[in-house]
């Protein structure tokens, strides 16, 4: 069967589509063929040119004979399909981690991942991240601008590169080059994790003024067919958690102020309310910001840290001066905004802006057990039950656990962070470790953490493992041949390593709290252990007990019909950034930026990317 190219073409794109073509046809030799198409796609210039190309949507409705010809054969002879779309949105995406050029976590994985999902919906995405490497595929633009931080004035750069449909643009300045030097790891915020750089808020106030000039100074990005030259000010910025907290106010009161940028508009996102780069409010001059924003970043709280009593915060000015608030799950909007645990002292200020919850998708290309080039045997939802039990022998086998496919393998995958109750989990394990089962722990974090992972390896030599490092293929291995994934957050804003299991066939064990009440469905897909408490300081029994109880209730149901069901119903979810996709573009639609228009219902992979073209 012929491959259809499907071009998705807004209207402002049909009449250059349908001109070079034309073009295109007139420069070959005449044949009977090329001629009766030149009648189709001279008729498609006409007026109703709009409604002829809707004819051609679908080639095989398509009914007039010069019609079909045209669908039949484009200019360079692909057959084609054509779907007429609104203009879309312009949108730029503002993060401090992009994954794959840069991840610590799930923020990254999110810039990753939904940009591209955007893009294949018909509008123009750029994505904005710090260099933090010498990316191999990121061209230096040789555009410069000079900015001004404290009472410096930095020179910044620009490198691009165009990928799935998506402007990859990063920004390029020592603060981030040469305090990082790699693709991943803490050192992005610190020189270890759970510790800052001290001039954080110099780095990411550089780092807003730069993401604010680049759809203006990056004039050339043409890669695609459909899009050329500069995004325009009629921009919807997407501000990803604290660091791009302080964006808003840049845009008013930099560019609004003197008329540029006038119907940009600001969307906030936030991935973990926890971080909201709080800093003594003696530092609120470092920012250049007019006084009027004072009250925005002003925050007071009872920690010693980083100063006593009164600070600014990063976050609560995002969320302020931002024209809507986003998170990662519906369920958490609703904890964000009921009480000052779960909204971290923001509750108050979001209750008074709002908050839209918008569950995480999942970048099902890297994550696909039928072409995961790190696991042993690849499998789907028809062949899981053979190639998982091959998949837990090589990882046994690979990690150094007695090689047994009978023994349920349990696995905890993520930041050793209170956040992830890592310690609780770490307390739990003790009091199952009499069933018959094995545990994998693939985790880096804070020291006393994972310590204590290393202490139970000790204690249980041939049934646990803590391998205590950021490792992409051994993740994607555990995935391929754990039974069970345990998530044990205190709190989870969305979570996507419960997606990820899912869709390997694993069902997740976890706690009831945030986006995992909204992913993971109890005797369905997973298993849920109820809610835990809050207080990172403590490990409060109760939860311990509920881990153990609902571990020990897991490993009795694996292995029966009813965990195969659960293996199915995981692995048979749609968890593209598809569906999510599509509810980031209502709810961007609603800010009402100029000249917004949906776009189309896309695949994830924007069709006619051309990848890695430089900048002129
Ligand atoms: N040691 C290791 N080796 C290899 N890979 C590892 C790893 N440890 C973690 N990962 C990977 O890092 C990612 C973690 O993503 P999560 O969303 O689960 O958590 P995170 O708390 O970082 O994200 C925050 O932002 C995201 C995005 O919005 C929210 O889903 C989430 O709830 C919120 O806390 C996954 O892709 C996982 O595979």
């Amino acid at each position: 069967m012929a491959t259809v190219t499907v071009l998705h073409l807004s209207k402002a794109s049909c009449a250059s589509f349908v001109d070079s073509e034309l073009r295109s046809f007139h420069s070959r030799r005449r044949t009977q063929n090329s001629r009766n198409q030149i009648t189709a796609y001279k008729g498609l210039r006409s007026e109703n040119m709009v409604d002829s190309l809707r004819l051609l949507q679908s080639n095989a409705k398509a009914t007039s004979r010069q019609t079909k010809k045209a669908v039949r054969g484009g200019a360079s002879g692909r057959p084609l399909a054509v779907v007429i779309c609104g203009k879309g949105m312009n949108l730029v995406f503002v993060g401090a981690e992009m994954a794959p050029w840069s991840k610590t976590g799930g923020l990254g994985d999110v810039l990753g991942g939904l940009p591209p999902a955007m893009a294949a919906n018909g509008h123009r995405v750029m994505t904005i991240a710090p260099r933090y490497d010498q990316y191999k595929d990121g061209w230096d633009t040789s555009v410069q601008v000079e900015l001004k931080v404290g009472n410096r004035v930095e020179t910044v750069g620009f490198f691009h590169c165009y990928k799935r449909g998506v402007d990859r643009v990063f920004v390029d300045h020592p603060m981030f080059l040469a305090k990082v030097w790699g693709k991943t790891g803490g050192k992005i915020y610190g020189p270890v994790t759970g510790t800052d750089y001290e001039d954080n808020q110099q780095r990411f106030s550089l780092f807003c003024q730069a993401a604010l000039e680049a759809p203006r100074v990056l004039l050339h990005l043409n890669n695609s067919e459909y899009y050329s030259g500069p995004y325009g000010e009629d921009v919807l910025f997407i501000a990803n958690d604290w660091h791009t907290g302080v964006l808003p106010c840049y845009l008013k009161s930099t560019y609004q102020s003197r008329g540029i940028y006038k119907n940009a508009k600001v969307a906030f996102c936030i991935h973990n309310i926890v971080y909201q780069g709080r800093f003594a409010f003696s530092d609120f001059p470092l920012l250049n910001l007019p006084d009027e924003f004072k009250s925005s970043l002003d925050f007071t709280d009872g920690y010693d840290q980083p100063v006593k009593g009164r600070k600014i915060n990063w976050m609560k000015a995002g969320i302020i001066e931002s024209d809507r608030v986003v998170t990662v799950s519906p369920n958490y909007a609703v904890e964000l905004v009921s009480g000052e645990e779960t909204g971290v002292e923001l509750d108050d200020v979001l209750r008074m802006t709002g908050v839209t919850g918008i569950v995480n998708g999942m970048d099902v290309n890297e994550w696909n057990p039928s072409t995961d080039k790190y696991i042993s045997t690849n499998y789907d939802t028809a062949t899981v039950m053979d190639g998982k039990p091959l998949n837990k022998e090589a990882l046994q086998a690979e990690v150094g656990l007695p090689v047994d496919r009978n023994i349920p393998v349990i696995a905890f995958l993520g930041r050793l962070e209170e956040q992830k109750g890592s310690d609780i989990f770490a307390a739990a394990i003790p009091e199952f470790m009499d069933e018959n089962v094995q545990v994998i722990v693939l985790g880096t974090g804070k020291e006393k953490l994972e310590r204590q992972l290393a202490q139970l390896e000790d204690m249980f030599p041939d049934k646990l493992r803590a391998h205590l490092k950021f490792n992409v293929p051994l993740a994607h291995a555990i995935m391929g041949g754990a039974d069970l994934l345990a998530v044990t957050s205190r709190f989870e804003p969305c979570g996507l390593i419960q997606l990820q299991g899912m869709r390997y066939g694993i069902p997740p064990v976890c706690s009831t709290t945030g986006g995992l009440v909204d992913t993971v469905k109890e005797g369905i897909t997973g298993f849920h252990m109820g809610r835990f408490s809050a207080n990172c300081n403590v490990v409060d029994k109760d939860d311990i007990e509920k881990v153990v109880k609902t571990v020990k209730r897991a490993i009795k149901v694996y292995g029966t019909p009813a965990f195969a069901r659960m293996i199915q119903n995981g692995m048979k979810q749609d968890l593209s950034w598809k569906g999510p996709a599509k509810k980031w573009e209502q709810f961007l639609m609603s800010l009402g930026a100029t000249g917004s228009e949906p776009g189309i219902d896309g695949e994830e992979i924007a069709p006619l990317a051309i990848e890695n073209m430089a900048t002129p």
